[in-house]
């Protein structure tokens, strides 16, 4: 009992020196804004940024501030990764309740305490900024994690996807409210896994209603395993296979088109049609100038026949995302790209090349820019999801199968 009350008191005192070693000198997030601001120009006048309030939340602290006038929010923005290389400057002591619990009291009591000390962690504090007449920053104190695991519960029905967690949000988006969707990033970082997401997803919440046309230029390993689906009516894996795959697609939009105008209706949804056709293209740079025609045609006027592109590539250029597609196409998902130069061919502004190393970390842009993580869908989910929707004798093929060289791009059996 009393080497009990001993060492609750122990812990106590040592939870209480660390916390007062771990504060002392250093400042705290606020101060380190207003030093931070200072240190980068953001005053105007001899004027700082000046403190309205300060909220704690579960998840982060919310700090508003009033700036200076004759500044601009988007000097702030401009200068964000200053405030978190500034906010996560120093590392701290891994001094927690579990570690000190986890102290021998019958051993060598100091030499643990002092590796307790000793053992520093990373700070991996992050920001959001806003501005609603005030600029207010949002400090979390850890960023978003490297796994964003798909399950069931992140799904919303009708023609939504999701697109990833942000640090306090599950962020979804409605094809049909904004149809079409360009997603790029080099090489690595997630957007086959991506592609692969929204056809299963599209599969599991709408097996009768959606109409599959998959191009994958980069040799049909990605979207080869959806080839065998009831739903797939294209699939093409060479540029060819992509143009007749194109053409025919094109023709059956001008026919809805027609059809749609004879009868005075604006479009498949008030006609009352519930099928929707989701034309993927896994790596646009490789079709040829008349496939992109076609590309442009279907961005501009496939809405409403009820047509959705979904539109991927790799090197991003104004030639491979020209100027209508990107007009017509509101919706993009840029994971990390190599040059500001990609990011602005894609976001109309620099930041994917800013993005951190790691798989699946996004740029999502509706309006606004959201940092995403994608979410990760095993392969054994997807074929737990196209199973049943596979064609009679045909077998679930799975991710990264080579596909054999004669079978470049066929017409399927129309649904
Ligand atoms: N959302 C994610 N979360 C975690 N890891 C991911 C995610 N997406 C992809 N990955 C990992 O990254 C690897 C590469 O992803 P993916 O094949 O989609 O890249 P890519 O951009 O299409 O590359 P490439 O253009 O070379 O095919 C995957 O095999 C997987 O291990």
């Amino acid at each position: 009992m009393l080497f009990e009350i001993l060492s609750t008191a122990s812990m106590g005192l040592i939870a209480g020196s660390a916390y007062y070693l771990q504060n002392k000198n250093s400042l705290n997030d606020h101060d380190k804004i207003i030093k931070i601001a200072d240190a980068a120009g953001l005053k105007a006048g001899g004027e700082s940024i000046r403190i309205f309030r300060k909220v704690r939340r579960e998840e982060y602290t919310e700090y508003v501030y009033k700036i200076p006038l004759g500044l601009s929010f988007k000097q702030f923005e401009d200068n964000k990764q200053l405030f978190i290389d500034g906010l996560n400057n120093k590392s701290q002591s891994d001094v927690n309740l579990a570690n000190i619990k986890n102290i021998n009291w019958k051993g060598d009591v100091m030499e643990q305490i002092k590796n307790i000390f000793n053992n520093r962690v990373m700070l991996d504090k992050h920001i959001e900024m806003e501005y609603d007449g005030m600029l207010k920053m949002r400090v979390y104190e850890r960023g978003l994690d490297e796994m964003y695991p798909y399950n069931e519960d992140l799904l919303k029905g009708g023609w939504n996807v999701p697109i990833g967690c942000t640090l306090n949000e599950h962020i979804t988006h409605d094809f049909e409210s904004r149809p079409h969707m360009i997603v790029a990033g080099a090489t690595g970082f997630g957007k086959s896994e991506f592609l692969k997401l929204i056809v299963s997803v599209m599969i599991k919440q709408q097996p009768d209603n959606v109409r599959l046309h998959l191009i994958d230029l980069k040799g049909g390993n990605e979207l080869g395993p959806f080839k065998d689906l009831k739903q797939c009516v294209n699939f093409a894996r060479e540029p060819k296979g992509a143009k007749k795959a194109l053409e025919e697609i094109q023709e059956d939009m001008n026919k809805k088109l027609d059809d749609l105008f004879e009868k005075g209706i604006k479009d498949v949804k008030r006609a009352g049609q519930k099928e929707r056709d989701f034309v993927f293209i896994d790596e646009a740079a490789d079709l040829d100038d008349d496939s992109r025609d076609i590309v442009v045609d279907i961005a501009r006027r496939g809405r409403s026949a009820g047509y959705r592109l979904i539109y991927a590539t790799q090197y991003p250029t104004n030639e491979t995302l020209p100027s209508q597609v990107r007009a017509n196409i509101g919706a993009r998902v840029c994971f990390r790209l190599e040059t500001n130069t990609q990011s602005r061919a894609v976001l109309d502004e620099g930041g994917a090349e800013e993005l951190p190393e790691i798989e699946g970390r996004a740029i999502f842009r509706r309006v606004k820019n959201y940092i995403v993580q994608t979410p990760y869908i095993e392969e054994t989910e997807i074929n737990e999801i196209i199973k049943p929707h596979i064609k009679e004798g045909k077998d679930v093929c799975h991710t990264n199968v080579k596909q054999s060289s004669g079978a470049n791009s066929f017409k399927l059996e129309t649904l």
